[in-house]
């Protein structure tokens, strides 16, 4: 019999007996007793702060101490302190882990600049984190800013601190979990040993319970020195070996007192201990083995003739830029630095000054390596899907039937494939021929994706040749709608006709006009496309002539160009397009200058704004560039390179017009005055030709083009077929032609020639033949008199003209650049008139 839990009866009267009672207490046995304090302890260890896990604590606590527990409780105080060490030792081996961690998924691995930065981060001071972060670009610029050019030690020192610090804790928890997880395993294992501990004394149990605090207070002191400054690093430099002798002894001992758990966390301990170690001496040695980057005096960088020795110096100067204070030489400057390194960059990878520079403004120094190195390299091949013609299931089962070796592009795209290996040339196999796909690189998808073009519509692609992207739209647009294709240049034009007949494009209209002059023949457009000419810089693997060929003056052409086509396209377009008033403008550039500054440029002086692309990858576009400042909504744009997406550099926005006004603030100040009038004339004329460029190509051909035929349709289609009647609501004003047309007043059948002119053309195609007629009729009777002279002074018959001066054969018509009748035209005409 015994006493109840709890009276439920009411006391009679308050007894001393009763007073003096305390509450019953139940014995349990050794093994329940045991089994209580380890699943308490357990518990303790994964919440120590816990209420019952506290409570458990105190009860242990108010425990006398036998003799040897006393002396079991010394022993474990030893341990404990030992453990301490390690956990501080454990520090620099998850320092030595978390470099490791880093160069596994750092692309910089890929060309070796991780190992340079890890030299110069032993050399510099111990225990200083990392100062170069990962690769992603999204400020991209801004490292390259903070490396590049900042010379403030003391705010990169902080910096660097800050960052170390932060970037600790993650592995350290990580560390502790992993730890804790094979604790656990291990424990399953120990679980035998474990029920026939719980048999032995009964006292263990409390000793088991102190253990545990001990334990709890391991984790709590780890904590405290994950947080912690790592100022006295270098002074933890114990004997481990000395360590694990002892602690082979003492396992022994405490192993018996410990639970299994413990045991296993004290195993692993010294596991991560010896790895630490071991992590410890490799990073010594291969310090020790290499020196520190001494700068190269000038007679030393004269002599330097091997690459070998450029590449080793590259690498070297961007881990001292890494880490500038703990690395450099004191007497050099950043400056000096970097323009060794510029230097080196351009000898290396075969780059002029000028455009190395350019790239180093938009690059931090690692991803400027990779981006060099990635632009050494092709881009994969890659094909489009003809989706008039066919699937994209259909055609790679074809195509893998011919033996070619092939993928999805990506799940960005429904209609791309990569191309692996080919055992038959792609532009020749029966499904080319037939139309079934496009050769074309993976970044040319991206602009129509973003422009995403609907049926029915009219869109107007500005600078089509040779036609890839345009016919990407055709077939988006399932052949139904009007699309203008037009090119400055006729002999790249023939290409787009030939590829529009294989890929079965109906409702094309190709023209060969300016686009600086787009507007005023047509307007009104649902969605415009500008991929525009540029410098290339993004396709340096296509043309590696880029690198060296590039100057101030073509980047200033270019965007000079570029900023009149773009305001053209803009006012192509219909603000009030009931589908679009969308206009992409692409390039296959990287720098800013001719990517947002032109889009900043453009957002100023006309009414659109910025809208996302839809294209869910990329990089954002820069909001600042130097000392620029762009719109902030720039982030809207994206920025695709070699080296993060495999794919050309390529540069993509989208505007939405909101209203076809011009802002009165910008009417009177035109674009023309942004550019230099002699700028201008070299634009349309340029006097130096330079052969390996494809811009001056164009521009020669187009001459080429312009004395063979003045007619600037080279070639007009059939009526589209498929056109849904009544579909568009709202049509933007059109001229009186445009309006019964679909394809807006453009001829889409017949010769050209016969076709009088196209929709709003007409006046501008007449008035400047009028005043070159006039001109001639001027210059004929100048003539007419000059020979009539000729022959009064000499006495004899005139039989070929005076020699003329080349410029003289040079007319300008309606602003443009025209090779005029030659003097040979005009002496035939003098000789008729005669
Ligand atoms: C980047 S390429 C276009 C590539 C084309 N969108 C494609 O996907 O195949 C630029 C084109 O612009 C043309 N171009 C250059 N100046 C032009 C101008 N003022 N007006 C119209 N087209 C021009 C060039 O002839 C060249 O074909």
């Amino acid at each position: 019999m015994g006493r109840k839990v709890n009276l439920e009866r009411p006391k009679k009267g308050p007894g001393r007996k009763a007073r003096k009672q305390p509450e019953p207490v139940f014995q349990f046995s050794k093994d329940e007793s045991a089994y209580r304090h380890q699943v308490a302890r357990m518990f303790c260890v994964a919440r120590p702060a816990s209420q019952s896990c506290l409570a458990i604590h105190r009860e242990d606590s108010n425990k006398k101490l036998s003799r040897h527990q006393k002396e079991r409780l010394k022993k474990r105080e030893i341990t404990k302190q030992k453990l301490k060490e390690e956990q501080k030792k454990k520090k620099t081996a998850k320092k030595a882990t978390k470099v490791v961690v880093n160069n596994t998924f750092d692309p910089a691995e890929i060309f070796n600049v991780e190992k340079s930065r890890q030299k110069y981060q032993q050399l510099g001071q111990k225990g200083k984190p990392q100062s170069v972060a990962s690769n992603g670009h999204q400020n991209g610029a801004e490292k390259g800013r903070n490396l590049f050019d900042s010379d403030n030690e003391m705010d990169e020192d902080e910096r660097q601190t800050t960052a170390g610090v932060k970037g600790k804790a993650p592995v350290k928890k990580s560390q502790m979990k992993k730890f804790l997880q094979q604790a656990e395993s291990e424990d399953e294992s120990d679980s035998d040993e474990e029920d026939v501990d719980s048999d032995v004394e009964g006292e263990e149990d409390d000793e088991d319970a102190e253990s545990v605090d001990g334990e709890e207070d391991d984790y709590d002191d780890e904590e405290e020195l994950g947080e912690e400054e790592e100022d006295d690093e270098d002074d933890d430099d114990d004997d481990e070996e000395e360590d694990d002798d002892d602690d082979d002894e003492e396992d022994a001992e405490d192993d018996e007192d410990m639970l299994p758990i413990e045991a296993a966390n004290k195993k692993l301990k010294k596991r991560m201990a010896r790895e630490q170690k071991e992590a410890d001496e490799e990073m010594a040695d291969a310090a020790g083995n290499r020196e520190r980057f001494v700068f190269p005096t000038d007679e030393e960088l004269a002599q330097t003739t091997n690459l070998q020795d450029v590449n080793i110096r590259i690498k070297d100067v961007i881990g001292v830029l890494s880490d500038f204070s703990a690395n450099r030489d004191p007497e050099r400057s950043r400056c000096e630095y970097v323009d060794l390194l510029r230097k080196d960059l351009c000898l290396y990878y075969s780059y002029n000054d000028y455009f190395m520079g350019l790239l180093m403004n938009i690059f931090s120094p690692n991803e400027l390596l990779e981006f060099l190195e990635a632009s050494e390299l092709q881009r994969p091949v890659t094909i489009r899907t003809n989706s008039l013609k066919t699937r994209r299931r259909d055609l790679a089962q074809s195509l893998i039937n011919r033996g070619i070796n092939l993928d999805p592009i990506g799940k960005w795209s429904k209609e791309g494939l990569v191309v692996y290996s080919s055992q038959v040339p792609l532009g020749a196999t029966p499904e080319y021929l037939a139309g079934h796909y496009m050769l074309q690189g993976g970044s040319s998808l991206l602009p129509v994706m973003a422009l995403a073009p609907e049926e029915n519509e009219r869109i107007l692609d500005m600078c089509a040749a040779p036609g890839g992207k345009s016919s990407h739209i055709a077939a988006l647009m399932k052949n139904t709608g009007v699309l203008f294709v037009n090119d400055a240049n006729k002999e790249r034009l023939r290409a787009v006709l030939g590829n529009f007949h294989r890929l079965g494009i109906q409702n094309a209209v190709i023209t060969c006009v300016d686009g600086i002059k787009y507007s005023d023949i047509m307007k009104g457009f649902d969605r415009v496309l500008l991929d525009a000419p540029c410098t290339g810089s993004g396709v340096i693997s296509k043309d590696p002539s880029v690198k060296a060929t590039k100057t101030d003056i073509d980047v200033q052409r270019c965007y000079n160009l570029q900023r009149r086509l773009l305001l053209t396209a803009i006012d192509c377009l219909s603000a009030s397009s009931s589908t679009g008033g969308y206009l992409v403008y692409s390039t296959c550039s990287i720098l800013p200058e001719e990517n947002e500054w032109v889009i900043d440029f453009a957002l100023k002086r006309r009414n659109v704004r910025l809208v996302p692309t839809g294209l869910d990858f990329g990089v954002e576009g820069m909001t600042r560039y130097g000392a620029h400042r762009f719109h902030p909504m720039m982030k809207l744009t994206r920025r695709f390179y070699p080296h993060t997406h495999n794919l050309d550099g390529f540069f993509v926005a989208k505007l939405q017009k909101f209203s076809d006004a011009i802002p009165k603030s910008v009417t009177d100040e035109p674009v023309e005055d942004e550019v230099p009038e002699e700028e201008q004339e070299e634009m349309k004329l340029p006097k130096k030709i330079d052969k390996r460029d494809w811009y001056y190509k164009d521009i020669i051909e187009e001459r080429k083009a312009q004395r063979e035929d003045t007619n600037h349709v080279v070639k007009v289609f059939q009526k589209p077929t498929n056109v849904k009647k009544g579909t568009k609501k709202s049509k933007p004003p059109q001229t009186e032609s445009s309006a019964k047309d679909p394809t807006g007043g453009v001829p889409v059948s017949g010769d050209a020639k016969q076709q009088p002119s196209m929709n709003g053309g007409k006046k501008q195609r007449t008035v400047p033949v009028k005043k070159t007629e006039a001109r001639e009729t001027e210059e004929a009777l100048r003539l007419k008199k000059k020979l009539q002279q000729v022959q009064e002074q000499n006495g004899k018959k005139v039989g070929g003209g005076p020699r003329q001066s080349k410029n003289n054969g040079m007319k300008k018509a309606g602003g443009r650049v025209q090779k005029g009748a030659s003097f040979k035209k005009k002496v035939g005409k003098v000789r008729k008139v005669k």
